[in-house]
């Protein structure tokens, strides 16, 4: 473990977004940090972010991860806040100059759970029934694995899905694990998909916190140092260097998925068009302490199986939606507001 920094700041602030599960992450940090500097006052500061305020596109179409990220970067760049927790899944691959993640919590459960209140699992729903997920990623291997099933769209936060859920919307959503259990409600978990069928998102499961470069000579990269999981952070990086490799976005379906042991990485990684009919999946094992080598090996595997031509179709087709979509209303066809 790392030492602790001997001068803390007599305040910090940390930005969050709103969301409960936003709340819950900032309200852990704050407490792990208090246990750790018990004579530092940290106040957490929650904002509502582009992500949050968008609810009726995909994020897909709207421009993806950084929605979620943005305002809080702006407020520690304006001195507003110190630090900011992120959902790692939501934190894009590249950070903007002058911010850098300090500290990669331990992980959480990464796995996909099947959420209904009338069926156990996948398996035992009905021909038609529809399922709820925006993900391109569960999108795309729920239609691979189970053709006869319709996938509908389902924004919003934790609370917004499951009450669509309840509502009746749809037969079941699949959800993050890691979010329900973060929320107490692990009893909404009906069945947890095993990650050989639904490969985890690059850092699901796992919190960031972000910070911005500042010249006052407080140390926060040492300061939050202590809450840094080295087996996590380097599952990670191998992970968002995989996703680094074919552009970042969350416009494909891809899954990284890395566990660490004794030192040893296992990192298994899938790319695929929306309707899972065209798939590369690769794996390889090494020293957890070369992530990003090992992320561009099973990249590498990735490109031998055509992944750029399987990813290049689903931008096309995403493109091709957007330009139907704007004719449509050019048209005077039925707007979608
Ligand atoms: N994309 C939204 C998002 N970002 C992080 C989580 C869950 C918590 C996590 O993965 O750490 C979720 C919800 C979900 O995917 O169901």
């Amino acid at each position: 473990m790392s030492e602790l920094l001997q001068n803390p700041p007599s305040t910090l602030v940390i930005a969050s977004r709103e969301s409960r599960l936003a709340m819950w992450q900032a309200e852990h940090v704050r407490a792990r940090l208090t246990l750790l500097y018990p004579q530092c006052d940290i106040k957490i500061v929650g904002m509502s972010t582009k992500g949050d305020q968008i609810l009726d596109r995909t994020l897909s179409k709207v421009g993806g991860k950084g929605l979620f990220v943005k305002e809080l970067e702006v407020a520690m760049a304006e001195g507003r806040a110190d630090l900011a927790v992120h959902s790692l899944k939501d934190v894009p691959m590249e950070l903007p100059e002058g911010f850098a993640l300090a500290a990669v919590l331990e992980r959480e459960d990464p796995r996909d759970a099947f959420v209904s209140n009338d069926y156990a699992s996948l398996d035992e729903l009905p021909a038609g029934a529809v399922v709820g997920t925006s993900s391109l990623r569960r999108q795309s291997l729920i239609a691979a694995r189970y053709p006869q099933l319709v996938i509908k769209p389902l924004r919003g936060n934790l609370d917004t899905r499951l009450g669509k859920l309840d509502r009746g919307d749809y037969a079941a959503i699949i959800l993050a694990a890691a979010g329900l259990k973060r929320l107490g409600l692990p009893e909404r978990i009906r069945a947890l998909l095993d990650p050989a069928d639904s490969l985890p998102a690059a850092g699901q499961g796992a919190m960031a916190i972000e910070i911005a470069e500042r010249n006052d000579g407080i140390d926060l990269m040492a300061l939050l140092a202590p809450l840094n999981h080295e087996a996590t952070a380097q599952a990670v990086t191998a992970e968002r260097k995989v996703s680094k490799v074919f552009g970042g976005s969350c416009q494909v379906p891809l899954a990284a998925y890395a566990t660490v042991a004794d030192g040893q990485m296992h990192l298994r990684a899938m790319v695929a068009t929306p309707d899972g009919v065209r798939m590369a999946s690769a794996e390889v094992r090494g020293a957890a302490a070369d992530p990003e080598a090992l992320g561009e090996q099973v990249a590498a595997l990735l490109c031998e199986q055509d992944a750029v031509g399987i990813l290049s179709s689903c931008l096309s087709e995403a493109a091709q939606s957007e330009a139907d979509a704007r004719s449509a209303t050019l048209a005077g066809g039925p707007s979608g507001a």
